[in-house]
């Protein structure tokens, strides 16, 4: 991990230690046991993208995120299964989870509380290192996971995507630049997310994505992610080749939610 950006690694020291906790605190072999005892299957996150595409809506990937280390406080007033029904009933594809509590402000039970009462497939947006992380996932609800190329190598890319197409989970697998795609296009994972924003840096280029996008062979879903502010800028991903969208802030911010994403949708 020697070219692991500063925030990155701060991030991943951090969640080690509360690993360790989580591990103590439900060991895996319970982790296992609640496994067994669940009783629905995954919904399909690349599938809900697939059916979007293909009748023609934009497929948006709607975050509930209630800040981030770079932003600090996005949401003061921040009801998670709220913003969820709001996102679904104005034609969110799918939902991103922010389940880190540390940095995002997010928590792993947000999962279960959402897919009680909404039933858009769920990403568990967190920072994977730990095949723990990818089994939690499941049980809390989730329907697919992230994985962050920037923090892994390729055959942990390749054991994680094995593993959660075990537990039937899809993976969004994050590149930000090209040594992190090339690393992805050596995984078979289906579906590729493309972050415009420079996490050494903060700073935001939606131009990433096209850039990014122009060197994925056909065959696999491209999500632009960060920094997505207007429809005019969809439209133009959507024209270079980026299929889905993966939008929290822009919406965060506004005081009426469904009507930033109806907007978006246009
Ligand atoms: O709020 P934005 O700028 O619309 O971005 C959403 C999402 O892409 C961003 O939250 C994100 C992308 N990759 C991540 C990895 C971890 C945590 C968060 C993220």
């Amino acid at each position: 991990m020697t070219q692991v950006p500063d925030v990155l690694r701060k991030i991943v020291d951090y969640k080690q230690g509360e690993l360790e906790e989580a591990m103590r605190a439900v060991p895996l072999n319970e982790i296992m046991d609640r496994l067994a005892d669940l009783e629905d299957t995954p919904r399909g996150f690349q599938n809900a993208i697939l059916n979007s595409l293909g009748s023609g809506w934009t497929p948006i990937i709607a975050e509930v995120k209630k800040g981030s280390p770079s932003k600090g406080l996005i949401r003061a007033d921040f009801d998670p299964l709220q913003i969820a029904i709001t996102y679904q009933d104005n034609g969110a594809t799918c939902l991103s989870v922010l389940t880190d509590e540390h940095f995002f402000m997010g928590h792993l039970s947000y999962l279960a509380l959402i897919r009680e009462q909404v039933s858009l497939p769920l990403l568990r947006k967190d920072f994977i290192f730990d095949p723990y992380q990818i089994y939690q996932a499941r049980v809390a609800g989730a329907d697919a996971i992230l994985l962050i190329a920037a923090m892994l190598d390729v055959p942990q890319l390749r054991d994680f995507h094995c593993l959660a197409k075990e537990l039937s989970m899809d993976v969004l697998l994050e590149v930000h630049d090209e040594r992190e795609l090339e690393m992805a296009l050596q995984t078979d994972c289906s579906m590729i997310g493309i972050n415009n924003r420079d996490l050494r840096t903060f700073k935001v280029d939606i131009a990433t994505s096209e850039r990014l996008a122009a060197q994925i062979p056909a065959g696999r879903i491209i999500v632009a992610e960060s920094g997505i502010n207007t429809r005019a800028e969809i439209v133009r991903l959507t024209e270079q080749g980026l299929h889905a969208f993966l939008i929290g802030e822009s919406m965060m911010r506004e005081p009426d939610i469904g009507a930033k994403l109806s907007e978006l949708l246009g």
